[in-house]
């Protein structure tokens, strides 16, 4: 049965510094396991900042980083290299500092790739790359997630038809309420087959929707979003301010 733990830190720095130094953790410990590690990233600004901050953290000496997976849980459909691809912004934070093996970071399809603008074939190109082990999914050590200041996660929209996929792995999002409207996802049952689901958030512009998500409104995308093992909610003094204790 899966277990919710609460973190608060009092702010949005001290929140990527911790972030950073669980992720850091979890990788050496999954990779002292069984030799690798699987870890899905996620988008926005607190991510990016988490990023920043593992680049500085001395621990980080200790991830081998030629056996680290790297996912995304969604990706704004955009061409290559766009500065709003979430890919764009972790390599930019992070990747690009790091020996990473290019063929174990697992972007999502941008939309100058080999489908096109077709975001339904990019969507299942990526189910496929996620196959990459025989299984319909890879082990995901850790699936970190921003919180929308509508509940949403990945691009997992409340009240969006994509919220009830559950027969694909991932699935392309059109009329987006956020931009960009057209965007490639994990479905909500993928992100619930991670070890460890971790929500990050920070500000007070979170307070409501991280509120009602651990209040168990079932409307919020965010309170679906479940670690098989463990589910972290890891946020500042500013986004917890409305938990009902
Ligand atoms: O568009 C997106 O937004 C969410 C949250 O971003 P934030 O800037 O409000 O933290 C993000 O988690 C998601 O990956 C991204 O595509």
């Amino acid at each position: 049965m899966s277990k919710t733990l609460v973190v608060v830190v009092p702010d949005a720095g001290a929140l990527a510094a911790t972030v950073a130094s669980r992720l850091i953790a979890k990788i050496v410990d999954a990779q002292a396991e069984r030799g690798s590690a699987g870890v899905v990233l996620t988008g926005g600004r607190i991510a990016k900042r988490v990023l920043a901050a593992l680049k500085d953290l001395p621990e980080a000496a200790a991830i081998n980083w030629s056996q680290v997976d790297l996912w995304w849980g969604d990706e704004r459909f955009l061409p290559s290299g766009d500065p709003e691809r979430n890919e764009t912004q972790a390599r930019e934070a992070l990747l690009d500092a790091l020996p990473v093996d290019p063929a174990r970071v697992h972007a999502m399809p941008a939309s100058d790739g080999p489908d096109g603008d077709d975001a339904e074939a990019a969507a299942a190109r990526y189910a496929q790359e996620l196959r990459i082990g025989g299984a319909d999914l890879p082990p995901f050590d850790v699936l970190m997630l921003g919180v929308g200041e509508d509940g949403h996660v990945a691009s997992l929209f409340p009240e969006h038809p994509v919220l009830n996929e559950t027969t694909s792995t991932t699935a392309a999002v059109h009329n987006s309420p956020k931009p960009p409207p057209t965007r490639i996802t994990l479905t909500m049952p993928t992100i619930q087959a991670a070890d460890e689901v971790w929500l990050i958030a920070a500000g007070p512009d979170k307070a409501d929707s991280v509120g009602q998500a651990l209040g168990g409104d079932k409307l919020l995308p965010a309170a679906h979003a479940t670690g098989v093992a463990k589910t972290y909610w890891l946020l500042d003094q500013a986004a917890a301010a409305k938990i009902k204790s």
